[in-house]
């Protein structure tokens, strides 16, 4: 593989020719641009119409968990924190909103921190370029609103609390995030900061709060379904706007050299930006005008071929936070009377799915691991342990797209050319690592890998469920027994063949059959 600075690969990623067929690439927003301003301005003012600001709005409560011990800031502070993490957006976005309230209630400057670590799991740089670009842009837009943007090196647990102190901030409040690293950062910072500074958190990702959703493990979307749907009166609601703070901060942040801040993370630079997904709130809204007028008409009925574009595509900026997915419902939902059928189907995946995904992430410790399978689907992987594997694959090959067969190869290059593959295609991929590994945990192990290295939208809850799904059996039933699989549920190219035009994604991807040889 050849290395490239994060600026030619930025340079490349502009000046890269569209393809002519409807690739990922190929996503065309550019057209729907002129009118953009007019679509963000009525949704700011609706925005307006709700509140004039967070201090006039009654905030629901249910959205935040106090972490700390303390809970009442106190009367001699300087300053309110917002310890941005999984949700990097200005406007929609509750945990932003509460720090604002709290800042607006006791009369003192807004910050904002964002800690950058140097290494995340497996992320490449084309994540980091996806978040940090973003920040860039989050950090623009806070200085419109007087309110001062940090980029902090280090997690929120090493160079939070410290900075707290330093500059005598009277209440920290941070978004959410079920998965075990960013709970990590939460512990951490619990125990340093100083023991008058209450940590709140608020679930900014997620509509129905995770904690009120359930209080449980759910087995299925099925069991949460109804859990969801009957809260969404209380919580599919219009946000406030965030609005310039009146309070002023005495200290200017730090100078941020962005380029700098991708460049020095420990991150693969062979797997760089993609020309398809831009970073930032704006190329979201771009991205979701597109999905409304183009593709929502076509997605009950389009959007398991991989053939078609009619998915949102807004997985990348959902995982990132740089638009809320309660922005896009309230959107969507505006076209229920028109296209009820695919409204619905969107705001199931949306909302049903994805928040079963931090469900099972925030009450299953083993979300990654085959531990965390039922009974079940444990005992029926072990029984067939030893079966014998067709083809056996390493990482390697795999990475490469080096197998016998060219739909799974087509797969695997969109993944590591685009950044992202069409979802369908997520599951024959990720059931097809379990036949072709020797082991159940190499399969999840290697999907997992593959989906956090190269996919924009990886290390999401979503991803280590859509993987435990495919591998074990997570939020599904016992199917036929069969070699390898047991009951887990079987996926094949045949199949495939019945649900589109696999020779034309075929053609699109270039995937080759690779002469097999085993490399165990
Ligand atoms: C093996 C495997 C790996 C996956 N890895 C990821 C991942 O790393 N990140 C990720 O966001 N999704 C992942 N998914 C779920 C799903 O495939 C993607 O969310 C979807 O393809 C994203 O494309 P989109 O935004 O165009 O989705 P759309 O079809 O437009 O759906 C809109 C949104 O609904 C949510 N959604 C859709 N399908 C699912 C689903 N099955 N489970 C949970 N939420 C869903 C997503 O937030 C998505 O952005 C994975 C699925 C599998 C089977």
């Amino acid at each position: 593989m050849r290395f490239f600075s994060i600026k030619t690969f930025c340079k490349m990623a502009s000046a890269a020719k569209k393809p002519k067929l409807s690739t990922l690439a190929s996503v065309n927003t550019e057209e729907t641009t002129t009118d953009l301003n007019s679509f963000m301005q009525k949704i700011q003012a609706k925005r307006e119409e709700t509140a004039e600001s967070i201090l006039h709005y009654k905030f629901n409560r249910k959205r935040l968990r106090i972490i700390s011990q303390e809970q009442t800031v106190s009367d001699n502070c300087e300053g309110i924190v917002y310890w941005m993490s999984r949700d990097s957006r200005v406007q929609d976005n509750w945990a932003f909103l509460f720090a604002q309230k709290l800042a607006l209630k006791n009369e003192v400057p807004l910050h904002v921190c964002f800690c950058l670590i140097s290494k995340y799991l497996d992320a490449s740089v084309r994540q980091f370029h996806f978040l940090v670009k973003g920040l860039e842009k989050v950090a623009a837009e806070c200085k419109k609103l007087n309110i001062s943007f940090h980029l902090l090196e280090g997690s929120g647990a090493e160079a939070l609390p410290q900075w707290v102190a330093d500059h005598k901030i009277g209440a920290v409040v941070c978004d959410f995030n079920p998965l075990r690293v960013p709970l990590g950062w939460l512990e951490g910072c619990k125990k340093k900061l100083k023991k008058d500074v209450p940590l709140i958190q608020v679930d900014a990702h997620n509509i129905v709060p995770c904690w009120e959703a359930s209080d449980k493990q759910e087995y299925s979307a099925r069991t949460i379904r109804n859990k969801i749907n009957s809260k969404l009166s209380e919580y599919l609601t219009d946000f406030p706007p965030l609005i310039k703070h009146p309070f002023t901060s005495k200290f200017e942040p730090e100078p941020i050299d962005w380029d700098e801040a991708i460049e020095s993370r420990e991150a693969d630079k062979s797997v760089g930006p993609v020309n398809w997904a831009r970073p930032g709130y704006d190329e979201a809204m771009k991205m979701l005008k597109s999905f409304i007028e183009k593709r929502l008409k076509i997605f009950s009925s389009k959007r398991n071929d991989p053939t078609q574009d009619a998915c949102s595509n807004l997985s990348p900026w959902f995982h990132f936070g740089q638009i809320s997915v309660q922005r896009v419902a309230l959107c969507v939902q505006e076209y229920k009377t028109k296209h009820t059928e695919c409204v619905n189907a969107f705001l199931e995946e949306a909302i049903v799915r994805r928040e079963l995904a931090d469900n099972f992430c925030f009450y299953c410790e083993h979300y990654d691991s085959i531990k965390g399978a039922s009974n079940w689907a444990q005992k029926t992987l072990d029984d067939h342990r030893k079966d014998k594997r067709t083809h056996i694959y390493s990482l390697e090959q795999l990475s490469k797209a080096e197998t016998h067969d060219e739909l799974w190869n087509s797969a695997q290059l969109q993944l590591v050319k685009e950044g992202k593959m069409h979802g369908f295609l997520r599951m024959y991929w990720c059931k097809k690592i379990l036949e072709w590994t020797s082991t159940p945990e190499d399969a999840l192990r290697y999907s997992i890998y593959l989906n956090d290295h190269y996919s924009i939208d990886g290390r999401d809850p979503n991803g280590y469920v859509g993987c435990m799904w495919s591998t074990c059996g997570i939020h599904d039933q016992g199917w036929a027994e069969r070699t390898v699989f047991g009951k887990i549920r079987y996926m094949n190219y045949d199949g495939c063949k019945r649900k589109f035009n696999v020779a034309a994604f075929v053609a699109r991807y270039g995937g080759k059959v690779h002469k097999y040889t085993s490399k165990k």
